[in-house]
């Protein structure tokens, strides 16, 4: 059977809605079906008027390297595959989980931004090793000549004041008086796209109220501002630390609530600990490339992972 052919007849994927703090999420277990989604059906279905809305689509595929139980894929929005989703890695582990793909409590998971490893605690919260964070500007990457802890760049004639780290996919920290009066519609699109970040980047609003307390506003690159962004509130920990403004554990309040983040300082990993919320089940009709279907056009069977 042609692509094309395929393509028109589609196939029922099922999925499950999920959120951490407002950040949602179609999580798909593509173990048990493989499949393959063009980046414009991925946003035609994060579209929240006619698809069924979400931030992400998160992908649950069987490991391509030892030692790690899951490759977990990470789509934006606009259809784009990004390196890293820290509110996503939270539903992750509780989706494999409920899905019964593994039974395991400490789950090891390669994502395109490296190996990350997720503890499930009690009443769906979810302990997040992150990973540590990368500030040689062209690892971000970000264009400067040499590394420090911020940076100006030029926006529409307009100085800005900006610490970059990547968390595995690229943030930039700003620093402002109140999050709620901060423009984040306005600057948000431009920095997200600047020259400066050539894969382009994340942009956080950090407002800090005290050395263990800070509110966080992130627009987000493919998705535009989100509720949360865990890999955001990671990078504006490390933001927050690298300024002397912050200590090891402070609680960052996102519009959709708070995380508990750990930062030893450099060389260390930043963990995340915070909440997973499952809305609901559901299947979508799609045109959908199914890489092991046989020339039947039926799925080759049902694979799931030996549990750990
Ligand atoms: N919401 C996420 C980040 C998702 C990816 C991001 N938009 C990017 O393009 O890097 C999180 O919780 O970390």
């Amino acid at each position: 059977m042609s692509d094309n052919r395929r393509r028109s007849n589609g196939a029922n994927l099922p999925f499950t809605k999920m959120h951490g703090l407002g950040n949602d999420f179609m999580v798909v277990d593509a173990i048990s079906q493989p499949f393959r989604l063009r980046p414009d059906v991925i946003s035609k279905l994060a579209d929240r008027h006619f698809g069924i809305g979400f931030d992400q689509l998160l992908v649950v595929e069987p490991p391509g390297m030892p030692d790690v139980d899951f490759r977990y894929r990470i789509f934006n929005a606009d259809g784009s595959e990004v390196e890293q989703c820290g509110n996503g890695a939270r539903c992750f582990a509780r989706f494999v989980r409920d899905q019964r793909l593994t039974n395991k409590k400490v789950i090891r998971v390669q994502t395109a931004g490296g190996v990350i490893e997720l503890k499930a605690g009690k009443d769906g919260w979810v302990l997040v090793n992150m990973g540590v964070p990368e500030l040689e500007p062209a690892k971000v990457p970000f264009e400067a000549a040499q590394r420090s802890n911020t940076y100006r760049l030029e926006v529409n004639g307009e100085a800005v004041e900006l610490s970059v780290v990547s968390m595995g996919n690229p943030h930039a920290v700003l620093l402002v008086d109140d999050v709620d009066a901060a423009p984040v519609e306005r600057l948000g699109p431009l920095l997200e796209s600047h020259p400066a970040f050539p894969r382009k980047a994340n942009i956080g609003f950090l407002q800090v109220i005290d050395r263990h307390n800070a509110k966080l506003r992130v627009f987000e690159r493919g998705a535009g501002e989100t509720l949360a962004c865990g890999s955001g509130a990671c990078a504006a920990m490390v933001a927050g630390r690298l300024r002397g403004l912050l200590d090891e554990k402070v609680r960052m309040v996102l519009r959709g609530g708070p995380l508990a983040l750990e930062w030893q300082g450099e060389g260390a990993p930043v963990m995340m600990d915070g909440p997973t919320a499952r809305v609901f089940d559901g299947q979508v009709r799609v045109p959908i490339d199914s890489p092991r279907r046989g020339r039947s056009g039926r799925s080759s069977g049902r694979r799931r992972q030996k549990k750990g």
